[in-house]
């Protein structure tokens, strides 16, 4: 973790910020991540989290509502999506259920292309980081697209951080499936997708015009009122007023130095 996170953070609270933390991981809920929160000693609340799982989950659930019973979705990930259709309320199938984590079989080809192996209620195929990825599943989710489920995912990032190196991200797992059913790449709700900062926006209701992201990735291009100067997310701060100053600056000193450069900026 990088130096005065837990300073920087209650610094802003104490100066009124709101802040919301934004990720990309899809394997985790808000809950969980108020857990490793806890962990690192990052004082947060799960209100605060907003992951590209709830992002998904609250997009299906409030924007499409398919009609019943053709709502249901097939989830190629961890149980952190499982945990957002959960809360609210959509119902899904696959994910980490255990009977799909195995090889391909000779009748699964056949039970796969009859129908019998397949859900009817599955409109929907949402694709996150996965680290069960198999062809067993892949068959499955590719069967349900071509039968007429939207294709959806958390995320499409091409590469995950992690150990201070690069492993395949959620954009990878879902490669060959996206490949498969050839139409390009799937509606995402991560970053830097607009649906997912509307969906923010929507949530925390905030001035676009007073808000800072300070984030890991410089090349997106969110248009979230900074013309992406600084991209990627790991907190949205509103209230922020000087924003130009900040970002031109803070592209240099975030993360190194949070405290000093949002000091400087709130006066
Ligand atoms: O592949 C992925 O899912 C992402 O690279 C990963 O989860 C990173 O999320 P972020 O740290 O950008 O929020
Ligand atoms: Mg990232």
């Amino acid at each position: 973790m990088f130096d005065n996170v837990p300073q920087t953070l209650e610094m802003l609270r104490s100066k009124g910020k709101q802040l919301v933390f934004v990720t990309n991981n899809s394997t985790k809920s808000r809950a969980d991540y108020k857990k490793k929160f806890d962990k690192l000693g990052i004082p947060a609340n799960v209100d605060e989290v907003f992951g590209s799982s709830y992002s998904a989950a609250v997009y299906i659930a409030r924007i499409l509502k398919l009609p019943g019973p053709k709502n249901k979705v097939f989830v190629l990930g961890e149980s952190g999506i499982e945990q957002e259709l959960e809360s609210e309320g959509v119902p899904y199938c696959g994910g980490t259920d255990p009977s799909l984590r195995r090889d391909m079989e000779q009748e699964d080809f056949t039970n796969i292309a009859n129908g019998s192996m397949l859900d009817p209620d599955v409109g929907i195929v949402l694709s996150g980081l996965d680290y069960h990825m198999n062809y067993l599943k892949t068959s499955i989710a590719f069967q349900y697209i071509q039968r007429g489920a939207m294709h959806l995912a958390t995320n499409i990032d091409s590469t995950l951080p992690q150990a201070h190196s690069f492993f395949p991200g959620a954009g990878a797992s879902s490669a060959a499936l996206v490949k498969a059913v050839g139409k390009g790449e799937p509606t995402s709700f991560g970053k830097p997708s607009q649906a997912m900062m509307d969906a923010i926006e929507g949530k925390f209701q905030f001035d676009r015009s007073r808000t800072c992201m300070i984030g890991d990735r410089l090349n997106t291009d969110i248009q979230f009122g900074i013309d992406g100067k600084l991209g990627g997310t790991l907190a949205v701060l509103t209230g922020v007023s000087k924003k130009e100053e900040f970002l031109a600056d803070g592209a240099k000193t975030v993360p190194t130095a949070y405290v000093d450069a949002l000091s400087d900026l709130l006066g």
